[in-house]
């Protein structure tokens, strides 16, 4: 205890109980972030014999999470979240092992990089219903992209087509995932349970248990939303009419998925869905280790993980729209000159609107609107303190030491807002993103969104790719179609949007009033065609 080095600096803790008061269960970041200008690149809190350390530079989540990612990538055993609601399998809380590996294998064969453009043609089928549902009830945007993203989630993992808002997958999703990442994860996850195991064998009508009563009534919830959509897919394969899925396939003993990346270039242009598994079903997989249980558990963690992180990506896209209506224009008029433009001038916008939905192939004549994205993920934040990986062995970084079994949070808020790294960094400014070479060269590079808000090293957000795609694609359409503007009240004036982030784990905009309308006639015919 002499000899070792000094604990990263951070608040004073308090006799025993340590840090525990400072932290708030709702935004967390923010208060980080005070710490992170306070103390600088590393902070560290105990709560009582757990250390807490938030990592606020790139440098030092690149250093540690990336460059040390055997040391750095274990997740916290969570009494709480892990063992008494259930959660211990689902991808985001599996200790790094052969379990974790088998995992983000399987993930990787269904939205790898190389995949991805199988799904461009169920993606690019998706678009036109979501712009037809935002345009009929523009308030209701959150739904919409809810529906939207998972919608794509559960065609693409359990061959499950959604037919309504209604839909009760989507409706176990969104209430599962809010138990997870408001309840059960409030403050950071950790509960007095996570610190004194002994508690969990408290009874539940013990006085101060009640932990424990919504543990019991959390865990029946997570099972059921593992469950349900798995056991959809084993009785859609015994009637004989699974749609191939993700989880059809591997559980189709003759069509095992098997993942060939030498076949992918000639497949790029898949416009339909049933051709991103069966053409691939073939070929047996050799490797497949794979069991009941793991895939059980791997469809559900891309699933959930798919849904809040859409809804607050997109969320803050609209709001950055609604504020910064001079983006909206300049994005919407790249657009009208790559895709042409005709009909009548409805809108309040310069031209009248495009001719026809934005296409993947578009995107590199579209460096403004790929600002736009870029520049979403980086103002948003959409998980703002990432998810803690936990230290495995004792570790000594610059001078200062970190205990083993350390919870670490990339502070991806802290590196978002950094006037150092981002000119006022509180604007919303795609055009910090057009200055030449802004991505590519190599400062640039490390300035990128994209390698913060995705999380770090080996346990790295697996959905990128998909939203990559899928993301840009729904922008574009939006721009190319829509005016989201300010709404009026009966007198014709402005009503500034109110915005609150009420969340523990995703920074979620609060839903709030705008204006969502087609830019003419012959947007909405565009729209409204094929329905
Ligand atoms: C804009 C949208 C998204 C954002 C900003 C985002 C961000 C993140 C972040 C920050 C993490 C934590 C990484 C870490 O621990 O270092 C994560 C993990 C994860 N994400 Fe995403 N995500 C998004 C969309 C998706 C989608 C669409 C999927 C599924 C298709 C997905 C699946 C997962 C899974 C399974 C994990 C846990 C990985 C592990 O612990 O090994 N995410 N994501």
């Amino acid at each position: 205890r002499l000899t070792r080095p000094p604990f990263p600096p951070g608040p004073n803790p308090l006799p025993i109980i340590g840090n525990i008061l400072d932290l708030t269960p709702k935004e967390l970041w923010l208060t980080a972030f005070k710490w992170a200008r306070t103390y600088g690149p590393i902070t560290h809190l105990r709560i009582f014999n757990k250390s807490l350390v938030f990592l606020n530079t790139p440098k030092a989540v690149f250093d540690l999470l990336d460059k040390r990612g055997s040391l750095y990538s274990d997740k916290p055993h969570l009494v709480m979240a892990g063992e008494l609601c259930g959660c211990e399998n689902m991808a985001a809380f599996t200790p790094y092992g052969d379990r974790a590996r088998r995992q983000r294998k399987l993930m990787q064969k269904a939205f790898g990089p190389a995949v991805i453009p199988r799904y461009h043609g169920l993606m690019q089928m998706e678009s036109r219903p979501f712009l037809s549902r935002l345009v009929s009830s523009p308030l209701q945007f959150q739904d919409h992209i809810r529906r939207y993203a998972g919608g794509l989630t559960l065609l693409v993992v359990y061959g499950h087509q959604v037919k309504s808002n209604d839909d009760p997958f989507l409706n176990l999703a969104e209430e599962c995932v809010g138990i997870l990442a408001n309840r059960i994860a409030s403050g950071g996850g950790i509960w007095p349970v996570d610190i004194f195991p002994a508690l969990k064998y408290l009874p539940l009508w013990f006085p101060g248990a009640s932990f424990k009563r919504n543990a019991v009534i959390w865990k029946a919830k997570m099972e059921e939303f593992v469950d349900r959509p798995y056991e959809f897919v084993k009785s859609e394969i015994k009637k004989g009419t699974a749609r191939p899925s993700f989880v059809s396939t591997l559980l189709e003993p003759p069509k095992l998925f098997s993942y060939d990346a030498s076949t992918d270039d000639d497949d790029s242009s898949s416009s339909d869905h049933d051709s991103s598994f069966s053409s691939h079903n073939t070929k047996a997989s050799q490797d497949t280790t794979t069991d009941d249980h793991d895939i059980r558990w791997t469809a559900n963690s891309m699933y959930s993980a798919s849904i809040d992180t859409t809804i607050t990506t997109l969320s803050h896209f609209i709001l950055a729209m609604v504020q910064h209506p001079h983006v909206l224009r300049r994005a919407q008029a790249e657009l009208d000159d790559v895709l042409g433009t005709g009909g009548d001038g409805l809108g309040s916008s310069p031209r009248s609107a495009a001719k026809r939905l934005p296409t993947f192939e578009d995107r590199a004549k579209l460096p403004y609107c790929d600002a736009v994205f870029t520049e979403t993920l980086r103002w948003g934040v959409p998980v703002p303190l990432s998810l803690p990986h936990r230290l495995t062995q004792p570790d000594t970084y610059e001078g200062m030491y970190i205990p083993q079994g350390s919870l670490v949070f990339g502070n991806i808020w802290a590196i978002m807002r950094d006037p150092g790294l981002y000119q006022d960094p509180e604007v919303f400014e795609p055009e910090r993103w057009l200055a030449r070479d802004a991505i590519e060269e190599e400062a640039g590079k490390e300035r990128d969104p994209r390698a913060f808000v995705f999380g770090f090293g080996r346990r790295r957000c697996p959905g990128t790719h998909l939203v990559e795609s899928s993301v840009w694609l729904l922008i574009t359409s939006m721009l190319a179609t829509l005016d989201i503007r300010k709404a009026r009240d009966e007198k014709g004036v402005e009503i500034e949007p109110v915005v609150k982030f009420e969340n523990a784990v995703f920074r979620t905009p609060s839903p709030f009033v705008c204006d969502i309308r087609p830019r003419s006639e012959e947007a909405l015919r565009l729209i409204m065609e094929g329905e």
